[in-house]
């Protein structure tokens, strides 16, 4: 038997958090699931919530506590964060109900986006699944980040700085990443990059687009990385040297195209459990959506296997 402990951004979205809130609260209430939520009252708030519902006990050793997160992609992000840093020895089980703009790791899990359904896919699930989560340490901050979907330094970066500051999110959606992009373009120059994969060490002096990922999908469903899978323990890693415009739209060609750009002699794709990157100029970084501000940056990747508790195949609502 699961219950839940429930985490809402209802500001996620625009808004969208709350509506899905909304929806499934009463269909919680009809099935008599045992559930304790509490709303997310400032960026940061879901990590502290996660922490102490992860150290909270369950109430019978037969009963399963999951936590449940409604939000986007950055809430999820900061719920994985918090239920880390309460250093668990069976770690808790974690739902997710997309409600953000992007929702690009239901998209990269293949989980349902509306709501009622993605709820029967949580109820009906019996138990735990792992599923891969990126991590990075940072040995210049001595800090240890985990991440749902990506971490990018440069060109998405930016985007997603653009995206988050512009309020124009909430009215355009996924649009919004597209007339950002046009603005990052301008915007982001080429830096100093170096890659180490095992004993593989590459250098790229205008480097523009690098972006880590955990899943295919980044930027609201534009499929960067077609192999890249949540389900195995490998994280993939595309980086683009400074481009000309007509490279980008060749690029966005051969992406539509089902992933051709990865073959194109502008991309520079690997694949790996590990992975090093160096970047000694200040660049703007982001992770899972969230500007993680202007810096250098000397990262060492890896991941982890995490239990959620969402079962996928469930298509129907029970
Ligand atoms: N009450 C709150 N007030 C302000 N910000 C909040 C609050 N609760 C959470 N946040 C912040 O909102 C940020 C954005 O949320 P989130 O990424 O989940 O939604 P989104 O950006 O709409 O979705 P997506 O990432 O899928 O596009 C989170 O990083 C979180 O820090």
């Amino acid at each position: 038997m699961a219950e839940y402990n429930i985490i809402i951004n209802e500001l996620a979205g625009s808004g969208q958090g709350k509506v899905v809130w909304e929806t499934v609260k009463p269909l919680l209430e009809q099935r008599q699931i045992a559930f304790e939520a509490r709303v997310s009252k400032y960026a940061g708030h879901t990590t502290t919530l996660a922490t102490q519902f992860a150290q909270q006990q369950a109430k019978t050793p037969e009963t399963t506590t999951v936590l449940m997160v409604i939000g986007g992609d950055g809430t999820l992000n900061e719920a994985i964060n918090g239920l880390m840093q309460a250093h668990l020895t069976t770690p808790m089980p974690l739902a997710y109900l997309p409600g953000g703009s992007g929702n690009d790791f239901a998209r990269g899990l293949g989980m349902a986006t509306d709501p009622t359904l993605a709820l029967s896919q949580i109820l009906n699930n019996m138990r735990p699944r792992p599923l891969t989560v990126g991590c990075y340490q940072e040995t210049l901050r001595h800090e240890r980040k985990y991440f749902v979907n990506n971490v990018g330094i440069g060109f998405d970066a930016q985007i997603v700085d653009d995206t988050n500051r512009s309020k124009q999110k909430g009215r355009l959606g996924r649009w919004s990443y597209l007339s950002n992009a046009l603005k990052a373009f301008n915007q982001q120059e080429g830096f100093d990059l170096a890659v180490h994969e095992g004993r593989q060490r590459d250098s790229y002096r205008h480097a523009f687009l690098c972006t880590v990922s955990n899943h295919p999908y980044f930027g609201g469903g534009v499929k960067i990385l077609p192999t890249a899978d949540v389900y195995d323990d490998q994280l993939e890693l595309i980086v683009i040297e400074e481009p000309h415009w007509w490279t980008v739209l060749w690029l966005f060609m051969l992406l539509l195209m089902g992933g051709r750009h990865l073959k194109s002699r502008f991309v520079h794709h690997y694949r790996a459990k590990q992975l090093h990157l160096l970047v000694n100029s200040v660049e703007i970084g982001q992770m899972d959506g969230q500007t993680i501000g202007n810096r250098n940056y000397d990262l060492y990747f890896s991941t982890i296997s995490y239990p959620f508790w969402i079962d996928t195949s469930v298509q129907g609502q029970h």
